[in-house]
């Protein structure tokens, strides 16, 4: 069957999540009100700035697909049940990284395909760089400029190096902490947003084990970029992919992000979840 996204797709998506890269940015580089949202976290004239940049481009690319945005207020299960494709988009992810100004924030785009993502464009302004997952097709990493295709790498063999744990840099948690404790030689790597799925989809980190709450806006693009890389995002009770579009919550299960499942993590996961068998 024919991929639904083009070349020639793709790449207005890419220039349009560029330019509304742009316009964060001109807020990110002057003052700006930061309200607090009804579910405690931070909002900014940016996430709505891309918001509706990106659904504007979403709208004029593709009319007939529906655009599910983490700033679109709520659209029952009863009517996104029956979307067998949509566009699911996370318009600023990182809104606490772009108030503290350490540039660790994205603009996610995702196309998922009944319930799973199969496309995905993430967008750091700041860093002038986008990666692009497009499932059996591959993964590209473009910064500044340069292209260049991004695959995982293979966890590394006891006492060759050390393996690098990224984790987030705004929301640890318990469990987190307890299958780090639990892991072998490691380094931790703190980022903020998304990108610490990039991270393991361009083998810059073996494993970003999310033991914490998010939404399934925050990750959906960038799970695309590390499948099409070779990766995997899996739900840490059942090591089965993440999904979409499956319930009425948008909240994901507890997750792990690596190259390959593995004996040597798993152990470490099962005990960080009491599941000691
Ligand atoms: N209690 C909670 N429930 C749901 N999502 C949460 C959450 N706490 C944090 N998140 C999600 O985690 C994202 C930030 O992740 P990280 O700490 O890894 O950078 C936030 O994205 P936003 O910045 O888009 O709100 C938010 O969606
Ligand atoms: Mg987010």
């Amino acid at each position: 069957m024919p991929h639904f996204v083009t070349d020639n797709m793709r790449d207005r998506l890419l220039a349009g999540v560029e330019a509304a890269g742009r316009e964060v940015l001109t807020v990110y580089n002057r003052t700006y009100e930061v309200e607090t949202k009804d579910d405690d976290s931070p909002l900014t004239e940016a996430d709505m700035a891309a918001h509706h940049a990106l659904v504007a481009l979403l709208e004029t690319v593709t009319p007939e697909v529906p655009v599910l945005s983490e700033e679109s207020g709520e659209i029952p299960f009863e009517t996104r049940r029956s979307w067998e494709r949509y566009w699911l988009i996370d318009p600023l992810d990182g809104t606490k990284e772009f108030i503290k100004k350490n540039g660790e924030f994205t603009l996610n785009v995702a196309l998922v395909e009944n319930g799973d993502p199969v496309f995905g464009i993430v967008h750091a302004p700041v860093l002038d760089t986008s990666w692009i997952g497009q499932v059996g097709q591959g993964a590209t990493k473009i910064e500044k400029g340069t292209t260049r295709e991004i695959q995982v790498r293979a966890l590394p063999e006891a006492g060759a190096e050390p393996w690098k744990v990224v984790g987030s840099r705004s929301h640890g948690s318990d469990e987190f902490e307890a299958f780090c404790a639990r892991l072998p030689e490691h380094e931790r790597v703190s980022m903020g947003s998304s990108l610490k799925l990039c991270l393991v989809a361009e083998a810059e980190a073996d494993l970003y084990p999310r033991l914490a709450p998010t939404c399934e806006w925050d990750t959906a693009a960038a799970q695309a970029v590390v499948i099409a890389a070779g990766g995997q995002v899996l739900n840490a009770e059942t090591l089965e992919p993440l999904r979409c579009n499956q319930q009425d919550s948008v909240l994901n299960p507890h997750f792990i992000v690596c190259g390959q499942r593995d004996e040597r993590w798993t152990t470490a996961l099962r005990a960080s979840l009491q599941k000691e068998d």
